[in-house]
């Protein structure tokens, strides 16, 4: 395959347009992919941030409970209404294990309690009944006012009766005040795992939950073995795992992004903390809340405008390669037509019209090819006319018209083949002037060339057109006559000569006595070739001549 200049033409274009495309494709797949992770995160952020909100809320809820609760505990004198109550709230919330009423008196003796035991409230017996006031939950509830709220951390219930399960836990404690009195606390324990399943149940699954204490200690995990390491000994906290969270947990910051590039376990995920304010507010407390999603999902939208640029790159790009196509076949078209012009021109044959009358470079070029195809046309026929003069010049006397002798010759050998062949003779006739020396001498050069133009006429007009008359030299003139059957009939031709050389020749007007002396030889009865023929021609005419110089 050849690289013309339409190919290399479309092909250049084709491959501006096509990089064009994907460069243009891809800063607008980089942009978009940065804006569209971006609000993704925000996305994920603002979910985290909502998710603490209603965590706050819940919290809240389980305080006005435990508030409530007090407040009904200082107005019921009756125990037993009171643990109905209990019982009561309990049912409600699937996620409370407990509620108790705590004296302030009696090394914290228990006052009612009502346990979840296999789903289903039980109240405690009376003997069955513990002194709890060294529980934080207790006497720091005690300090507190009327309606206010104590929560504890989250912590794994060692507390609890024999065959009482260990979970993660948090106790909401308030005050009971009687007459301005502190009498005790009302004590409500959450199990943390339903409290919390309120909150991510709503979450879809790829989302990862994350809940740590102010500490960093996770209390969840999407790992559950993560989770409460401290009740093991062991501490696993947040900020080791991810190093950004650890502004959060020392308050330099209120939130954290980040993410993380897959690894064999698990895939690639962004990551979203926010520090949720937890208790009460003078007391600063907070927890991390947390939440992860795969990277996957964030780059959905970033996977689906990849693609849907690559489509449009394709169809650009195929737009591109058409367009290219068409330019370079609109650009390179009239160039074809004056290169099929130009192999026509040198082969000679017609071509199309040109493109002259375009008014850019093609035009211009159009035009100049035009030109030059008329001047070479005007050469070459020049050039042949010059040529066929010289040829003529070649084979003829430039003063009388008449065959030189190299042509002479030829025919001579042509004719003797023939008459070779047909069997039949040829005669060749002798014919030099008498004394044309002194023409010349006397009358001078140009005379004498008027004379020999003229004894050129005088033997053409004597001998038949298919005779050859030539002028050999000088004042040399041959007569070679074909099919001349008998040496009469040759005879007979140079009687005819020699009539016509008697009356005088016209020149300028005057009369020009000439006198010839005309010698024949027979082919082939005197000669079996050319130049003996000639030779015997020339010798009888040089008789004749002998004869005539004796006469006079
Ligand atoms: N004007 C003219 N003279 C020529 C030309 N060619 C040859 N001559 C002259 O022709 C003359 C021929 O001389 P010769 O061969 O002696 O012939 P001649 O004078 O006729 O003598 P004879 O043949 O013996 O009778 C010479 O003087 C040449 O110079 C020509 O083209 N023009």
């Amino acid at each position: 395959m050849t690289w013309g200049i339409a190919l290399r033409l479309g092909v250049l274009l084709a491959s501006f347009s096509v990089f064009a495309a994907i460069l243009a494709g891809y800063y607008t797949f980089d942009s978009s992919r940065d804006r569209l992770q971006g609000r993704a995160e925000r996305a994920l952020m603002a979910t985290t941030q909502v998710l603490a909100r209603h965590m706050q809320a819940g919290f809240g809820t389980v305080a006005r409970d435990t508030s409530f609760l007090a407040s009904v505990a200082a107005q019921e004198p009756d125990r037993n209404r009171l643990a109905e109550i209990f019982r009561a709230s309990l049912a409600a919330h699937p996620s409370y294990l407990q509620i108790r009423f705590i004296s302030a008196w009696d090394y914290g003796l228990e006052l009612v309690r009502i346990d979840r035991q296999g789903g289903v409230p039980v109240r405690i017996a009376d003997e069955a009944l513990q002194e709890k006031a060294h529980f934080p939950f207790v006497f720091e509830a005690l300090a507190l006012s009327a309606g206010e709220v104590y929560v504890s951390e989250f912590g794994i219930n060692h507390e609890g009766s024999p065959g009482e399960e260990a979970v993660p836990v948090f106790n909401m404690a308030s005050p009971v005040v009687q007459g301005g009195k502190v009498q005790g606390v009302v004590v409500v324990r959450v199990a943390a795992e339903p409290f919390l399943r309120n909150f991510d149940a709503a979450l879809p699954t790829p989302y990862g939950f994350y809940l740590s204490n102010r500490w960093g200690d996770f209390l969840v995990h999407p790992d559950a073995t993560q989770t409460f390491g401290f009740d093991r000994g062991q501490r696993i906290l947040i900020q080791d795992s991810f190093a950004p969270v650890a502004a959060l947990v020392e308050g330099r910051a209120q939130e954290a992004v980040l993410s993380r590039p897959g690894s064999d376990d698990d895939e690639a995920r962004v990551f979203s903390f926010v520090r949720m304010p937890f208790g009460g507010e003078e007391e600063g407390r907070f927890m991390v809340v947390g939440l992860s999603q795969p990277l996957a999902a964030v780059q959905g939208e970033v996977l689906d405008l990849g693609r849907s640029i690559l489509k449009i790159l394709l169809v650009l790009s195929l737009v591109g390669v058409v367009l290219a196509a068409g330019v370079s076949r609109v650009v390179t078209q009239p160039l074809q037509a004056m290169v099929a012009a130009a192999q026509a021109f040198s082969k000679g044959l017609a071509h199309g019209a040109l493109p002259v009358h375009r008014k850019d470079e093609v035009g211009e070029l159009a035009r100049s090819f035009h030109d030059m195809e008329q001047q070479i046309s005007r050469q070459i026929t020049e050039l042949n006319a010059s040529r066929d003069a010289m040829a003529h010049l070649a084979h003829h006397d430039a003063l009388t018209g008449l065959p030189n002798r190299r042509m002479f010759e030829q025919r001579l050998a042509q004719a003797l083949e023939l008459s070779r062949r047909s069997g039949r003779d040829c005669a060749l006739l002798f014919v030099d002037l008498d004394d044309f020396k002194a023409i010349n001498d006397t009358r001078g050069h140009a005379v004498g060339d008027l004379v020999l133009q003229a004894v050129a006429r005088v033997i053409l007009g004597a001998v038949r057109q298919a005779d050859t008359v030539a002028r050999l030299a000088g004042d040399e003139f041959t007569v070679l006559c074909e099919n001349v059957d008998s040496e009469e009939a040759a005879l007979q031709i140079v009687a005819k000569l020699e009539q016509a050389f008697a009356p005088p020749l016209d020149i300028e007007g005057q009369p020009f006595p000439v006198r010839a002396s005309i010698g024949v030889s027979l082919f082939p009865r005197d000669a079996q070739d050319a130049h003996t023929l000639l030779a015997s021609a020339d010798a009888a005419m040089y008789r004749v001549k002998q004869s005539h110089r004796r006469s006079v």
